[in-house]
């Protein structure tokens, strides 16, 4: 459920010249003049390659479609850009207490790519922890991590005594649960198809949670497959056949939609409860037939009452519509009872066994949106997120809010329960104050000790903050330190302490150890402490080359300020700076601008690799938030929609003249990067100021909407982004001939008559979100008229283009393709 552009990528160690036969899809298009070029027939598109100037010789084929020059830059960036992909990535921690009441046990999950595997290998470390005094925690360290493979997800039992490891299936065999214990395997379920499919380990959808007693798990997973229709050689079959049936064929059967991107052919999630100590699995019944659900979690237990699960529900209805980075799928909290009864309370001595208390019972009614349910520590309220702005007006992500409901202390749920708004959404991010949330994910378990303070993090501005949240009085305060300007994630607690990570553009990510410090009866105050950690730590040279770097975050103030515009749409944007701290005779490094998609989404202050490989090979950075990001309130972020093209284009070349103007940037040496809706960004940008920027590279950019209408998984952002949320005609399957005229003229398609950039495009041929035809269709109108234009297609890939080669690949042509046009 990221919120931000994913740019980071890992890997492990491989030789250059193993590259070179996995360049297949890359096609050169030659400079308008001179060009010969050597062979344009289908089968040689991919290896064609156009030799400049008049003493180049006699044409030679080279391996990877490059320049000899050119060949050279790639095999030297390839192989820096692999010691900045080696960089492992925190990803999850837990806490487990030990019982003599010492410290704790710290459990890291760690990823990094594997490039020859073209996968991420993930693996664990664990350390003994414990606090020796006010400012110093140790932390010791066990010397290996220890790699999990063919794991989907693993989830501590709340007292940490018990380990689930799930790992879903690759065919259609059974989906494997194992429990572990401090020493060894206790037990392992193979759930086979014919009960559930794989189960879903992320994304909105995942959920699992064990229950108090820890003897029962509830999960989300794909329902059965869906029987289909048998043929043989008289024909069809009626009652179907056997497996071992020969000369018979199954059919495909009715169509189902999916969720859209990355949830192709995923089937419909559903609820399950496992018996850990019998095996059994059971479907929770009484849920509704069009509901996909996702985030259980179990209710506080009532003595001499049914248990109740509580989960999120999405409905079907109308349709389904790609859900992947769309905050703005109605959804709300939904109570069930549980198919299992704890062991101590018997089924018959429960109270009620009316047909009714198997249906499901809607807590949040009258709200729009309603997800990441956490039941406080005293089981007496549940409090939950909500993108109620998002779904109301349209937008795909928005500024969230916080609520809370009361929870029955009888168990009898209603559904008119009332919805206390604890964080409203900040309509004006007034400067240095809380713009409001914006979460992409909350811990399991979230609360200090006092039982009513939350502690979650949410983007602020262009960095991310850690929070705490008091949910009885909505006093929100921001817990990680301001003036550095890092970004910082909270990865578990412990007891009253924090274990957080912490980043920028140019410092790894460093495990920090944060606690809370009395001052006063009514204010606290945290400490942050240093974590030395054999994790993320980079090779001498990336050190080295990161140490000469230097960041900031600049405000720019709007261009064209008008009455139109709302208060908060009036307040200066800001962009990230990243460049180096030498001075080169006092000449400007070649800038590249990067720009994020979305449009609602927000670049960080965070560590990726893939820009800082780019800040080390020469180029400096701008990296601008426009109008209508994350993290600077609700009514910035409104006013981009109907005004996408425009607005925002005019805020990144309002930036770019910021840092001409300060002369932090060589106007002849800008280039531009950006991805989806940053794409879309990046080539209305080259057309609309043609001679601005001397080279472009996107990854499966916009860059017609009336082509995007009809084939992407999101038609209705099409609307909203091109109309506005309150203009938009109501969203329609069949766009009219006037609607496509209106989003073909916002599109950046509708200045391709001006562009002269020459233009890298990465292109997945599996996105649904922006189809490989919008960038073919722009990359192909481009070499028509004679723009240098190369055009890589990952066949495999879907929109995010992550796969750990296909990452690889990107950016390292990025860095290649740049460093031609700004000698
Ligand atoms: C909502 C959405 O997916 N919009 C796309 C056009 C887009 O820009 N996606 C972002 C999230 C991206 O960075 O891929």
């Amino acid at each position: 459920m990221a919120r931000v552009l994913c740019t980071s990528i890992t890997s492990s160690n491989w030789c250059v010249s193993w590259l070179r036969p996995r360049l297949p899809h890359s096609v050169s298009s030659p400079p308008p003049n001179p060009v010969r070029p050597l062979s344009l027939s289908p089968k040689r598109l991919s290896t064609f390659i156009a030799m400049t100037g008049s003493g180049a010789g006699p044409l030679k084929e080279m391996p990877l479609g490059l320049d000899p020059t050119t060949e050279e830059e790639y095999a030297s960036q390839s192989k820096l850009f692999q010691e900045f992909i080696n960089i492992s990535n925190i990803d999850k921690a837990w806490i487990i207490k030990s019982d003599c009441g010492k410290g704790s046990k710290a459990v890291f999950s760690i990823s990094q790519p594997n490039l020859l595997a073209n996968k991420k290998r993930k693996f664990i470390l664990s350390a003994h922890t414990s606090k020796e005094s006010d400012n110093y925690v140790n932390f010791q360290w066990a010397p290996f991590p220890v790699e999990l493979t063919g794991v989907s997800t693993i989830v501590p039992s709340p007292s940490g005594s018990k380990l689930l490891i799930v790992r879903n299936p690759e065919n259609e065999s059974p989906t494997q649960f194992e429990i572990w214990g401090p020493s060894q395997l206790e037990k392992e379920f193979h759930i086979p198809q014919s009960v559930h499919g794989s189960v879903y380990a992320e994304g909105w959808f995942e959920g699992i949670s064990w229950n108090a007693n820890e003897t029962l798990i509830a999960y989300v997973a794909e329902e059965p497959s869906p029987s289909k229709p048998t043929f043989g050689g008289l024909g069809y079959k009626k009652g179907g056949l056997t497996d071992k049936d020969c000369g018979s064929w199954k059919g495909q059967g009715d169509w189902v939609e999916d969720w859209g991107e990355t949830y192709a052919g995923k089937r419909q999630p559903a609820l399950f409860v496992i018996n850990i100590n019998s095996g059994e699995v059971r479907a929770v019944e009484g849920i509704t037939k069009s509901l996909s659900v996702g985030q259980v979690v179990w209710a506080p237990s009532t003595k001499g009452v049914h248990q109740y699960l509580i989960f999120v529900g999405w409905s079907s209805d109308p349709r389904k519509l790609g859900i992947k980075y769309c905050y703005n799928r109605a959804c709300a909290l939904y109570a069930i009872r549980a198919p299992f009864q704890d062991s101590e309370v018997g089924e018959s001595e429960l109270k009620g066994n009316a047909a009714e208390d198997y249906s499901m019972v809607s807590l949040t009614q009258s709200i729009s949106s309603a997800f990441y349910p956490r039941f406080s520590p005293d089981g007496k309220f549940l409090v939950f997120l909500s993108a109620k702005s998002s779904v109301d007006s349209g937008a795909h992500s928005a500024t969230d809010s916080l609520h809370r409901i009361d929870w029955p202390t009888d168990g009898k749920l209603c559904t008119s329960a009332q919805i206390v708004d604890v964080v409203p959404v900040v309509m004006c991010a007034e400067d240095n104050c809380f713009p409001g949330l914006y979460c992409s994910s909350f811990l399991r378990s979230p609360w200090l000790s006092d039982g009513c303070t939350m502690i979650l993090s949410s983007y602020w501005r262009s960095t991310e903050v850690i929070l705490s949240v008091n949910v009885l009085s909505g006093n929100v305060s921001r817990i990680s330190t301001a003036e550095s300007n890092f970004s910082w994630n909270v990865l578990t607690l412990d007891g009253d302490s924090i274990v957080a990570v912490c980043s920028s553009p140019i410092d790894v990510p460093q495990i920090k150890y944060g606690c809370l410090v009395e001052k006063e009866a009514t204010s606290t105050a945290w400490t942050w402490l240093d974590v030395s950690s054999p994790i993320s730590r980079p090779s001498e040279k990336v050190r080295s080359l990161l140490s000469s770097l230097q960041f900031s975050i600049m405000k720019i103030p709007v261009k064209g300020v008008s009455d139109s515009l709302t208060k908060g749409a009036s307040k200066p944007f800001e962009a990230i700076f990243v460049s180096s701290n030498s001075k080169k005779n006092d000449a400007c490094d070649p800038l590249i601008v990067m720009l994020h998609g979305g449009p609602h989404s927000v670049s960080l202050s965070s560590f990726s690799k893939s820009l800082a490989f780019l800040s080390s090979i020469g180029y400096s950075l701008l990296i601008v938030n426009y109008r209508g990001s994350l993290g600077f309130g609700e009514e910035a972020l409104q006013s981009l929609p109907g005004k996408v093209g425009s607005q925002d284009v005019n805020d990144v070349l309002t930036a770019i003249d910021h840092v001409i103007e300060m002369g932090l940037a060589n106007p002849s040496k800008i280039t531009v990067l950006g991805g989806s809706h940053g794409g879309f960004l990046t080539t209305h940008l080259i057309g609309q100021a043609p001679d601005k920027f001397v080279a472009a590279a996107v990854r499966n950019p916009v860059c017609n909407l009336a082509l995007m209408v009809g084939t992407t998984d999101i038609p209705d952002w099409c609307y909203v982004e091109a109309y506005g949320s309150e203009k938009k005609p109501s969203f329609t399957e069949a766009p009219s001939a006037e609607h496509l005229t209106h989003l073909h003229g916002m599109s950046p398609i509708s200045h391709l008559p001006k562009v002269k950039t020459p233009t890298l495009f990465l292109l997945g041929a599996q996105d649904l979100r922006v189809p490989v035809s919008n960038g073919l269709q722009y990359a192909r109108a481009l070499r028509e008229k004679g723009v240098e234009v190369k055009v890589i297609v990952f066949p495999h890939d879907v929109h995010g283009i992550e796969r750990p080669q296909s990452d690889f690949e990107s950016f390292l042509n990025i860095g290649v393709w740049f460093k031609k046009y700004c000698k």
